[in-house]
Parts: C-alpha cells; structure tokens; sequence
C-alpha cells in the first residue's frame, strides 16, 4: 500500500451502495447492511479476507434521484452511470456484526480515508467492484498541523483559518463540561487543516445532502468553501438559542447534547438536542409499552433494567440494537392475552363430522378429550399424539380441534430439527441469537392459550448441538411448563395455557421419555370406499374451489374416482388422490378458460364438463406426471 506518492488505497474497491448516511473522509460510521449485494460483500470480501487490503472498501451514499429508482435494489446499471461519475469514500471496516434477527444483516463500523474517483465498473455481481483513482494524500492525518499549512497558498491559508476560528468559536458555544471542552480543542488543534472540512462536516449536524456536497468537493480550498456556511449557521442556531434563554431561563436546562459515536480520530457529536429528544420519545413510548405489556414482575424487573441500559447507551453501539430487538420481542409477546374458548361439544362433534369423513375412533377420543376440558377449565391432561401414514388428516385434525375451540392454531415442524436451540432460542451473548419456535409461534399467533401442532415429532434429529426431544419435554411436561425459559427470554413463560397436539408417522423413533408424556391415537389408513367418500364430500369440492370451478363446470362421477384410485394412487391417506383430483380440475380450467362449448355454437352456455373412465384415459398424461 506504501509507495513513493504516500500511501495508497487499491486500486480496485468494492463498493457499499446504500443510500443510509454518508461517509466523510476521518469520520467513523455505522452502515446496516441487508440488501443481497451488500451482504455479498461483507460474507465474500470482508469476512472471507485476510488481509488489511481486503477490509478496504468504497462507500458512497447515491444521490437522491436514485432511491426512487426500482432498480435501486435489483439490475443496477441507470443508476450506476448516475454514481460513476462521482466521488466515493475509502473507508475501513472496524467491525462487522452480523444478526439473524428479525431478518439476516450485518453492522458495519466504517472508518472514513481518503475520497476516490470511480474510474470504471468491473462487476456488478455478487457485489460491485469498481477501478478508482485516489483523491486525498492519506498520509494527511501522520503530518503535524504546521507542516500541512506552509504549503496553502495566501487565500486558502486565510480561509483555513477562519474556519480554525468558527470551530473554535462553536466548540466554545458548547454546553459541555470543561475537560470536554479542552479534549475537543485539543483534537482540532492537533488536526492537520485540509482535514477540518471533512471531520467537522461529519461533526455537526447537517443533512446528508450537505455532507455530500462536502466529499464531491475535490478541491481543498471548494470544501472549505463548503463546509464553512454550515460552521456558520449552527454558530447563529446556537446565538439565537442562547438569546432565547437569557430571556426565558426556565429552558436553561435544555442541556445540549453530546453523542458518543466513534470519530475518527476524534468522537462525533451533535449540536442540538434535537435527536436526545428523539431518543427519548422513543425510550419512553417503549417504557409505556412495557408496563402496559402486562407482564409477571419477574419479567417487569428485567425489562426496566435493559430499558434502563438502553437508555444510556449510544444507539450507534451493537448491543443498542440487541438490546431494543429483545425489549420489542418482549412487549410483543402475549404474556396475558388470551382467547375465550367458545366449546359446545355438539357444534364440535357436527364441525368434526363436517371436516372429516370416516376416523370414528379419533373423533370419539378427540370428543371427550374436549368435554372433558369443557367441564374442567385447568385440565393438566394429556398431549394427544395422532400418530398415522402420511396423508390421512392428522394434522387437519388438530386445525379443526383449534376451530372447535375457537382458539389459534399455529403448526410448529418438527422434521429434521437437531438442535435444541431451534426449541430453546439462542442464549443472548451469541452473535445472531433468537427466540425459539415455541416464543417465536406465541409471539405470531398473539395470544398465550393457542393449539400448538408439533407436527412430525417422529423425525425431529440429534446432533452436537444437543438433543431438541429433551428441550421438548420440558414443553410438554404439564408440571413444568408454566415455566418454560426460553435461552433467549431468560424469564419464564406460562405454557400451560397452550394446547399441544403431535404428529407422527410412527412411534417407533420417539425418544421414550417424550412419548411417556402423550396419549397415542393411530389414525390407520383409508378403505377404497372411505376414500370415494372423502374425495366426493371434501377433496372434489375442495379443488373446485381452489382452481375456480363450480359443479356445473365439472362432475367426476364415482366410478371414476374409483378408477383414479386403483389406477393412479397407492398410499393409506389421500393426499395423492387430491393431487389427481387438482390435475384434472387444472386441465378442465384451461378448456373452460378457452371457452369450451357445444361445437360451434357460441350462444349456448357453457357445457358441464363429465370425466368419465374413457376421458380419464385423455388426461391420463396429465395425472400421471
Ligand atoms: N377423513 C378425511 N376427511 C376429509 N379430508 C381428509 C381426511 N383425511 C385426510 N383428508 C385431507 O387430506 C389432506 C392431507 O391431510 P393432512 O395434511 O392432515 O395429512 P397428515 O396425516 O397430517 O399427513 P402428514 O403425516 O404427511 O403430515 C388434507 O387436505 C385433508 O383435509
């Protein structure tokens, strides 16, 4: 990076195209990152390298006039010959955090260097990389200040100390201890003056705009010319405010506020209280919220003592946004919000009736399992595991048991989960920690007395990561999960109000212990006669529905359900025979949709469509695909 003309920045930068804040040279800021070509660039270059170099990257914030474009985000090249021809900064990333939640982005700490030119695109894709030419000396901020100003010339030196001369003035102005104030003057007396535009712009308080105009001026003597009228206007905001005071000295309390972002080589700060206000509307919109959560006290304790973090902490700092991330899951959750369960165990038995055809004996335990809820509210009973072949109506069951009842439903899929965090959540010191399935399910369905389905507990896995079937005992343990604590809750949360249903295939692959805590009900397979019924009564007007046919559109008779079921399906359920049942409905809707009638006769109403065993044979193509 070192040669004769200083040190160098590479000559091929990867780009950071966002278009949240701007970076200044000698500033330090925080960039989220989650468009897919921006993590590109933080997985593939700046986690993936391990050189310095590699943690260089380029960053320019795109003029506004792009943000509104669609292609923003997707193909980028209009708006590229837009940023082409303009100045970016190098900056280098400090840190990256990384988080999975609520959705997958990284934080980016970028320290600004040094302004470049994009001379030409190289890539678009996985990120974009980009030739550039190198504005700024970046040995700037290693010469002392005095060396840097003998080579000014009379009307740049005249300007670069009148700029010295507002800052000075402004940092004066300041409501700021003493030491904190002689810090300050220390840093600016120690920065070389070409440096002052860039590190004071990104100091005070200015829109990004402003900012902009600041890097896009190449010419030292342009960026004074820039800079210095906002020095100057927040000088007279601040005349003004202190003229304000004298005359009304109640606001003398109104404290002017310092931010305590990283700066380099010093530390940012605003100029107005402004954003403090801000931030505390917002502390306090989310202190109101917690104690309207209606939470236990337990729970009440450790969200007043985050809050009471968060509201010390400088919202540029990592653990800001975990911290607000786990008191807004806080508040969300239902910790009192329930459903009133409306069960009248005649409606339920005609429901059931309704939903399924056949299944006596499931429907007759499902029944008084029921009743006897209905007779005794806090019912610790059993967990109900239907346990069948695929495709025969387990889990429908549990979604009509969650109508009977009136309450939420909400299918929690057990397969191939092998590790107990999937359960548990993360603790909160890992780096893209979560709530669990079971927090994250309470927290969708909104309510804390939902059906829970927890379906194909048969296939849940076992790895390093610990055994999920044991995390699940605890769940479904009616003695302990009026306390379950989630790892990343790390408070209790009454689960006793939750009804949980499981599903499986076969209870051979259950671990003991979790099958000790259910009832199982086999759920056998279908007679061919029982799947003719259920295809006429559910699964043909069903698919009807679906694909926007009607009955006069479409009949298909009983011989030829018959048919498809010996000659097309083999399986114990009837998910199969639904797939056929919509292949033909898809193949009649392309007819009705082109119009299908009497030959010729086009005032006629449309004809009903009958599939009989010989038509079968023509869209046999299409069901047997
Ligand atoms: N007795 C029945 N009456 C009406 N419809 C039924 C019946 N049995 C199954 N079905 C229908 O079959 C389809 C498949 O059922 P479902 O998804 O509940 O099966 P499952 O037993 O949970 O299968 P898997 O084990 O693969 O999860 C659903 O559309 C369901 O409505």
């Amino acid at each position: 990076m070192t040669s004769d003309g200083g040190i160098k920045i590479p000559s091929r930068l990867p780009l950071l195209l966002s278009h949240e804040g701007v970076l200044l040279p000698g500033s330090t800021v925080r960039f989220s990152v989650d468009s897919p070509r921006n993590m590109q660039l933080v997985s593939q270059r700046l986690l993936r390298g391990t050189s310095l170099k590699s943690t260089i990257i380029g960053r320019r914030t795109p003029p506004p006039s792009c943000l509104c474009s669609p292609t923003f985000s997707g193909s980028l090249s209009p708006f590229f010959h837009l940023c082409v021809c303009r100045i970016g900064t190098a900056g280098i990333a400090v840190q990256v955090v990384g988080s999975n939640w609520p959705k997958p982005h990284y934080s980016l700490l970028i320290t600004g260097l040094c302004r470049f030119r994009v001379s030409s695109l190289l890539k678009e894709r996985p990120f974009v990389l980009a030739e550039v030419e190198q504005l700024d000396k970046l040995d700037q901020y290693t010469t002392p200040a005095t060396e840097g100003a003998a080579a000014e010339d009379e009307e740049l030196g005249e300007l670069s100390k009148k700029f010295y001369q507002a800052a000075v003035q402004l940092l004066g102005m300041l409501d700021m201890s003493v030491p904190v104030v002689a810090k300050f003057r220390r840093l600016l007396d120690s920065l070389p003056r070409e440096t002052l535009p860039d590190v004071v712009a990104s100091m005070i308080r200015t829109s990004n705009k402003e900012k902009l105009q600041v890097l896009d001026a190449v010419s030292l003597e342009e960026r004074f010319k820039k800079a210095l009228p906002m020095l100057t206007k927040q000088i007279e905001g601040l005349k003004l405010l202190q003229k304000t005071r004298k005359m009304n000295p109640d606001n003398e309390k109104r404290v002017l506020s310092v931010r305590k972002g990283g700066v380099f080589p010093g530390r940012q700060f605003n100029l107005d209280g402004e954003d403090e206000e801000e931030d505390g509307d917002d502390a306090v919109a989310l202190e109101k919220k917690v104690h309207g959560a209606n939470m236990p006290d337990a729970a009440l304790r450790v969200c007043l003592k985050e809050l009471k973090r968060l509201k010390k902490m400088p919202q540029s700092m990592p653990e800001y946004a975990l911290t607000r991330n786990y008191l807004d899951l806080m508040v969300e959750l239902p910790w009192s919000k329930s459903t009133k369960d409306c069960l009248d165990i005649r409606a339920a038995r005609t429901l059931l009736d309704n939903d399924h055809y056949a299944m006596d004996k499931l429907k007759r335990r499902v029944l008084e399992y029921l009743a006897v809820r209905q007779l005794k509210t806090s019912l610790k009973g059993p967990i109900l595991c239907f346990v069948g072949p695929p495709g025969v109506g387990k889990t429908s069951v549990g979604r009509s048991i969650a109508r009977t009842l009136g309450r939420e439903f909400h299918r929690i899929a057990l397969g191939g989960v092998c590790d107990q965090s999937d359960i548990r959540g993360h603790r909160r010191t890992y780096v893209g920690s979560m709530p669990g399935r079971i927090i994250n399910g309470l927290k969708t369905v909104g309510v804390n007395n939902p059906v829970f389905l927890l379906d194909e507990v048969d296939k849940l896995g076992k790895s390093l990561q610990g055994d999920p079937a044991a995390a699940l005992l605890e769940v479904l343990d009616p003695e302990q999960n009026h306390s379950f604590t989630d790892h990343y809750l790390n408070v209790a949360f009454d689960l006793s109000q939750v009804l949980f249903i499981a599903t499986a295939n076969t209870t051979a692959t259950i671990p003991p212990a979790l099958l000790d805590r259910m009832e199982v009900l086999q759920v056998p397979g279908y007679t061919q006669e029982e799947r003719v019924e259920i295809a006429h009564r559910h699964l043909i007007p069903n698919q009807l529905e679906q694909h926007g046919l009607t009955p006069q559109q479409l009949h298909i008779p009983q011989e030829t359900t018959q048919d498809i079921i010996s000659r097309y399906t083999r399986e114990a359920g009837v998910r199969s025979l639904e797939r056929k049942i919509g292949a033909i409905c898809r193949a009649v809707a392309v007819k009705v949709a082109e119009g299908h009638r009497c030959e010729g006769i086009k005032s006629l109403p449309l004809m009903q469509m009958i599939v009989t065993a010989i038509k079968l044979c023509s869209y046999c193509a299409t069901i047997s695909g």
